[in-house]
This record gives structure tokens, C-alpha cells and sequence, in this order.
């Protein structure tokens, strides 16, 4: 059997923060705010698992209001998130996410993103897509205020053998 989620998140930019997408740090001159790392990558992609098995959102597993999540590492957070899954019966089939960024460019390191989510989500790099598109100046992405991303899961239930 297969459910679909989808996953999407914001964060807006705040100097002083690095910037943690994907699992890993991009040089840049500010990072996002959160209550976390503020990877919204890896939130989109807990978020759509969370959506396919429909149980809700991260905030739900991880309220921002918990002193227990501040800083937290949200590679911690999806490898949680694939738990749950992996315990009700599922693995991922494959996932296809969107950064909505007009800066920096993502393109050099989208591989490194696709290997670190890859071995987070317990799958082949091959079942994992991420790309990159510039909303073309327009909206708080466009005015770079803040950048976005959202995710399309396919889960499979594992067959009993
Ligand atoms: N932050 C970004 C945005 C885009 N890219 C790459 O550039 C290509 C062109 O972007 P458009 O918005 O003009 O379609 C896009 O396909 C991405 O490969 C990027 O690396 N980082
Ligand atoms: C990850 C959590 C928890 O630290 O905090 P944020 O980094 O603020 O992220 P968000 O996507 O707003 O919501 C989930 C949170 O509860």
C-alpha cells in the first residue's frame, strides 16, 4: 500500500545564524531564524512523512515552545520523523523537494544535501530529489526576506515475508 504527504515550511533570514539547509551549512552572510537549526528543508521533509502517515506536523512531536527543542539538530529531528515511520510499517518509495531561495545559489551543494537526507530518510540517493528555483524576484522569497521549501512523499507499506 502507498500514502502520499506533502511538507512545506518557511523561515525568514536573521543575521548572526548560520544557514543549515539540508543537513548541512552553506556559507552565506546570515542564517534563518527558529527555534531550532532552522533547516527547512529537512522540516518539509519530516512534515510530508508526518503528512502520509497522518499524524500531524513536526509541531506537534517538536512545539517550538519546548526548551527541549531549542538549537535542535533537525537532522535529530527527520531521523525521529523516519523512525515513526519504519515503526507503523512504512519506508519511503521517494521524495521531491523545492528550495525557494532568490539567494544564495543552492546548486553546488544540492549533492551533499541529496547524500546526508538520503541516509537520514534510510534510503537510496537515487529515491531522493532536491532542487532549487528562484521565485524570480517576486514575494518575501523574491525580496529575500526568507526562503521556503516544500516536499512530495511516496511512502510503501514493508510486505511481511
Ligand atoms: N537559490 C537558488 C535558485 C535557483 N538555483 C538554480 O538556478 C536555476 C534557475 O533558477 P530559476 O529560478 O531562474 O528557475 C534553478 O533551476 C536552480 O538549478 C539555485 O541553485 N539556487
Ligand atoms: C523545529 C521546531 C522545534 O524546535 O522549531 P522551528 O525551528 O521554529 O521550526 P518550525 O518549522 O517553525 O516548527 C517546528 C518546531 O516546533
Amino acid at each position: 500500500m502507498f500514502r502520499i504527504g506533502h511538507g512545506y515550511d518557511v523561515h525568514a533570514f536573521e543575521e548572526g545564524r548560520k544557514l543549515i539547509i539540508g543537513g548541512i551549512e552553506i556559507p552565506y552572510d546570515r542564517g534563518l531564524k527558529g527555534h531550532s537549526d532552522a533547516d527547512v528543508l529537512l522540516h518539509t521533509m519530516a512534515d510530508a512523512i508526518l503528512g502520509a502517515l497522518a499524524l500531524g506536523d513536526i509541531g506537534k512531536f517538536f512545539p517550538d515552545t519546548d526548551a527541549a527543542f531549542k538549537d535542535m539538530d533537525s537532522k535529530v529531528l527527520l531521523g525521529e520523523v523516519v523512525a515513526m515511520m519504519h515503526e507503523k510499517g512504512y519506508r519511503l518509495g521517494n521524495i521531491d523537494a523545492v528550495i525557494m531561495a532568490e539567494r544564495p545559489k543552492f546548486r553546488p551543494y544540492i549533492d551533499e544535501m541529496r547524500d546526508v537526507s538520503a541516509s537520514l530518510l534510510k534510503t537510496d540517493v537515487s529515491n531522493v530529489n532536491i532542487k532549487a528555483t528562484t521565485t524570480e524576484k517576486l514575494g518575501f522569497t523574491g525580496r529575500g526576506e526568507g526562503i521556503a521549501s516544500e516536499a512530495v512523499v511516496l511512502i510503501e507499506k514493508v510486505e511481511e515475508s
